[in-house]
């Protein structure tokens, strides 16, 4: 498109309209082109595998083409000026797959100069295969992003589109050329932060600030941390980045995967629909209990057994567990083949074995390696005598016979992760061994089982058994692991956790997202260094997020009274947000305060959500539903329901436009960190918070009140 002269605001907005819907045709179009291949295909691909490769490739790449209609295919504009010089010759951050032909921004020489471009989810090409919409990750896109009036890389006029329910309804220009910018001071800006929220996350491509896009736009290389206060966009720059890489990656990051780690289902299905939205729908999302679920969890330890079965010193309690399976030859071994009688002496066997341990491959692997070691022997001698080298059938069963089989089971046994960490908790003289000199006596006490059940399978393990299995798992055998991993609520990772996905991003990247102010959990992190050590990327950097987007100013001064007390050292968060308000009330009866005020709220737009101490919801909810307000299941984020009673512990990551926390005393006193709890449960609110108490509140907001 070519920079038009200027014409009548409504003139304008028609013509962006009219782009929008050939963009919707152009969209149906190769949508029904996808669904067309998709059906033919099993009828042009030669076998049954290739016609199922192809029928999973094409239903992606229908998938991909889904259309929303509440949201217009484009959010933005970049008009370039008549001369336009480096934003083209970008090389770097071209996609790794073939973008359709003659794309902008594919060709580092391209020249823009003179040229206008719409900026949207995902690429759009007319039946020409000329653009009509680039993909926001697209290379040229990121001045859309980046360009300032200081630094306008070419860009003459910046346009954001304001839309509602698909339809475009305002437009708003920055003449770049021309020293304007609006920054954080865009209307469009300011309606989208401002939105009432209702159901599921939401992307934020169309207002990706500066600071986070430059971490989306990180190298998959980088493992990055992102410490940012409550709702600076941590989880938003997270899947971005996710989308961004799988863009610029596709094939790489398809073979090896993505995969996105929250801290319970609630939480997970609440973001579960961002990705999707941007094309993306094949991420893997896991809580770390998914991560780690070989093992059913069917009991509970004791406090002080689960702190301890997450203490990294377990790490090498199991690892020397595994070693002491490993024992010297005793020994030699004669086997034979029907003709011959072969013997191996005790000295190769040593060295056989001694060498294999020097390897310091996976157990399992170590178990194999030996295997193929003694029958390499078997071989060796069998070649001196007969002079020819024996089949791979004769190879096969040496390896398989009875004294090669008696040899392993003797000095390198077979072991499952269960059998091996059963074996740790139900025998105290093999816990003495591999704890010495790391767990006192009390401790090991501590961890064994008094009535150990029989056998791995009968145990009733509990959460935090299964990471010390997955941890087994990881020195028995080799699990796969991902391209890249976005971890959320870091901060509440135990190390024993770290662990657990480091081995599953050994080959890949991370990016960390968290704030230390907000741990809760018994082995909250108070220094990124230390997780990023046990995370096995000591060397990420740490990347601070201040500008705050959900939480209004009021009510983030509010909760920062708590910061003095969390002992963690953050930078403080700005809000954006200089609406909202903050209303605290000591009442004298919680239950009818609390309905009069989901009553309130109800008559704004928008989520309502009741956050109490976990053992008050049940009365919560019943007041509500007697006074004949429907309330929804924190888990079902889809639902009707405007208004939603959560436990404290269940809103890690949540927000609602309207939050009433209920007694924060309460909150405070369930748990040893509830100080940490309160200030997440504090911080949930977009709009309006209000606080009802009939105790004196924690002493810092008693002075603020
Ligand atoms: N650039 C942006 N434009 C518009 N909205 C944004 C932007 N960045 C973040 N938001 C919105 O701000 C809210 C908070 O974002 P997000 O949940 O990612 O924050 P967070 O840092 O992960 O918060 P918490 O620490 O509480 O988990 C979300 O509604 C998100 O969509």
């Amino acid at each position: 498109m070519i920079l038009h002269a200027p014409v009548p605001l409504e003139d304008e907005l028609a013509a962006e309209q009219a782009h929008l819907d050939a963009s919707r045709q152009a969209l149906r179009r190769m949508r029904e082109r996808a669904e067309a291949l998709f059906a033919t295909g099993d009828k042009v691909a030669g076998d049954a595998y290739t016609a199922e490769q192809l029928g999973r490739h094409m239903a992606r790449r229908v998938a991909e083409l889904a259309d929303d209609p509440s949201t217009p295919l484009f959010f933005g504009r970049l008009d370039f000026g008549a001369s336009a010089p480096e934003a083209a010759a970008d090389a770097a951050g071209r996609p790794d797959h073939g973008d359709p032909a003659g794309l902008p921004g594919t060709d580092p020489a391209a020249d823009h100069a003179g040229r206008a471009y719409h900026v949207g989810r995902r690429h759009v090409t007319d039946s020409a295969g000329e653009p009509l919409v680039l993909d926001w990750r697209a290379p040229v896109s990121r001045s859309f992003y980046r360009a300032s009036a200081r630094d306008p890389q070419g860009v003459a006029v910046r346009r954001r589109f304001g839309f509602s329910s698909g339809t475009l309804t305002s437009f708003e220009d920055e003449h770049l050329d021309r020293g304007e910018e609006l920054g954080t001071a865009s209307r469009i800006l300011t309606a989208e932060i401002e939105r009432p929220r209702v159901g599921p996350m939401r992307d934020i491509v169309a207002t990706i600030q500066p600071e986070q896009d430059e971490l989306v736009r990180a190298d998959l290389a980088d493992s990055i941390c992102v410490q940012g206060a409550p709702g600076t966009g941590k989880t938003a720059v997270g899947l971005h980045r996710a989308a961004y890489l799988l863009y610029l990656h596709r094939e790489r990051l398809r073979r090896s995967g993505v995969l996105i780690v929250g801290p319970n289902r609630v939480f997970l299905s609440y973001i579960a629909a961002v990705l999707p939205a941007l094309g993306e729908v094949e991420v893997a999302q896991a809580t770390v209990a998914d991560l780690v679920g070989r093992v059913e969890v069917r009991a509970v330890d004791e406090p002080a057994v689960t702190a301890l079965k997450h203490d990294p010193r377990m790490a090498e309690v199991l690892r020397r567990a595994v070693d002491w399976h490993v024992t010297e030859p005793t020994e030699p071994i004669t086997v034979s083949d029907g003709s011959f009688r072969w013997r191996i002496g005790l000295d190769p066997l040593h060295r056989l074995v001694t060498e294999t341990r020097r390897e310091r491959l996976p157990y399992a692997t170590g178990r194999d390696r030996v295997r193929a070691r003694v029958v390499g022997l078997l071989q060796r001698q069998a070649e001196a005598r007969r002079a020819e080298s024996p089949g791979d059938a004769w190879l096969r069963r040496m390896g398989r016979s009875r004294p090669v089989t008696d040899f392993l089971d003797a000095v390198w046994p077979a072991l499952t992760p269960e059998g091996l960490v059963h074996r740790l908790l139900a025998d105290p003289e093999l816990l003495a061994t591999a704890a010495d000199g790391l767990l006192t006596p009390a401790e090991q006490a501590a961890l064994t089982w008094a009535k150990p059940a029989r056998t791995p399978k009968a145990t009733r393990w509990t959460a935090a058994d299964a990471v010390l299995v997955d941890e087994a798992a990881g020195l028995i055998e080799r699990p796969t692991g991902f391209g890249h991993v976005v971890v959320d609520e870091a901060q509440d990772l135990s190390p024993m956790q770290c662990r657990a996905i480091a081995r599953r991003s050994e080959h890949g990247s991370l990016t960390l997202l968290g704030d230390l102010a907000q741990g809760t959990a018994p082995w909250a992190a108070t220094d990124w260094r230390e997780t990023l050590a046990h995370l096995g990327k000591p060397d990420a950097v740490v990347v601070p997020l201040t500008v705050g987007f959900r939480v209004p100013a009021a009510v983030v001064a509010f909760a920062n009274r708590l910061l003095p007390l969390l002992a963690v050292d953050v930078p403080p968060a700005v809000s954006l947000r200089h609406d909202g308000t903050l209303d605290v009330r000591a009442v004298t009866d919680l239950a009818a305060a609390t309905v009069a005020e989901v009553r309130a709220a109800l008559g704004h737009a928008g989520s309502v959500g009741v956050i109490a101490a976990d053992d008050a919801v049940d009365e919560l909810r019943a007041a509500l539903a007697t006074a004949g307000v429907p309330t929804g299941d924190p888990e079902d984020v889809e639902a009707a329901a405007r208004v939603t009673v959560v436990p404290a512990t269940g809103v890690k990551g949540l927000e609602y436009d309207h939050v009433v926390v209920v007694e924060p005393s309460a909150i405070v006193a369930a748990e040893p960190r509830g100080l940490h709890r309160l200030y997440v449960v504090l911080t949930r609110a977009v709009s309006r918070l209000t606080v009802l108490h009939t105790v004196p509140l924690p002493a810092p907001l008693a002075d603020a009140g």
